[in-house]
């Protein structure tokens, strides 16, 4: 076990005796790309086993945050992150810390659908089993059982050495949940998941994800407010690459604090 990780269990077992665990917070986080600050230090907490939307304007900053959260930042050759984001009392921006280990706890989900041009069992197994798991029963085992937690596995049960390429969009973006899952992430970061899917899909992915919050912290960026309303119990609204509002779902939608959100809300926008 690697210092990274003997922490993150260490701290797992005190979280679970806590009843209003926070999952991941960050301190005055900042993103530049080049010389342009794109977000302006956010704070920010995520409580463990809920859905936190983030909404707000195209350009706000959103995608920027979510992507940092779990150092995907650190593949744009000019992005600089700085602040804290700590996740079981460990700082993971720290250039100290080894990203991969950090995407093995925090997993994506992208906006569009990017399942590997291989079978549908595959797209689950291949990291797994480069990661050194060859126990074929276990494999099986993981297989149907994340393929279950994504809401898929009745649906492709009969046909797991198909091409994922020949699922649907919807049954796609599911897979791509059940690839994520499949390496047992704790949290869960959503860019847009439903934003390329017909509103039929779009209800699926939305069921599954209060299937996955059971198991998983989840953090989605949406542009579809009927979506942050159905889906979320907390929303963070981002204006300009800040942090304007944080509160409980309901309260964002019934009655924001501070007139930019309500503006954004309504659809007064300028
Ligand atoms: N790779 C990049 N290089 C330079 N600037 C970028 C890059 N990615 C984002 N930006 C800039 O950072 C700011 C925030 O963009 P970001 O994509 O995070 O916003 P967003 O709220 O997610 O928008 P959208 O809803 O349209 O996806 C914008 O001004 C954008 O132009």
């Amino acid at each position: 076990m690697n210092k990274l990780t003997e922490k993150f269990s260490t701290f797992t077992r005190h979280l679970d005796e806590q009843e209003h665990e926070i999952a991941l917070f960050t301190n005055d986080l900042r993103v530049r790309y080049g010389t342009k600050e794109a977000l302006h230090g956010v704070s920010l907490q995520f409580e463990r086993y809920k859905i936190t939307a983030l909404i707000g304007a195209s350009g706000s900053g959103k995608s920027t945050y979510l992507r940092s959260l779990n150092r995907m930042n650190d593949t744009i050759a000019d992005a600089r992150v700085t602040g804290q984001i700590k996740y079981r009392n460990v700082d993971i921006n720290s250039p100290a810390v080894d990203v991969y280990e950090v995407r093995k706890h925090i997993g994506m989900v992208f906006q569009r659908p990017n399942p590997f041009a291989k079978s549908i069992r595959e797209n689950i197994t291949f990291a797994l089993e480069r990661r050194g798991l060859h126990d074929r029963q276990k494999l099986a085992e993981i297989v149907e059982t994340t393929l279950k937690q994504a809401s898929l596995w009745d649906q492709v049960k009969d046909d797991l050495n198909k091409s994922a390429l020949a699922l649907s969009g919807g049954q796609q973006q599911r897979l791509c949940i059940a690839r994520a899952i499949a390496m047992q992430p704790d949290i869960l970061l959503m860019d847009e998941p439903a934003s390329a899917l017909d509103p039929i899909s779009t209800a699926n992915i939305e069921n599954t994800m209060q299937e996955l919050k059971k198991h998983y912290t989840i953090i989605i960026v949406t542009h579809s407010m009927q979506q942050a309303g159905r889906v979320s119990d907390y929303t963070a609204f981002f204006h300009l690459g800040q942090m304007i509002e944080y509160d409980e779902t309901r309260k964002i939608f019934t009655r924001p604090k501070i007139q930019l959100t309500e503006d954004y809300i309504s659809g007064h926008f300028g």
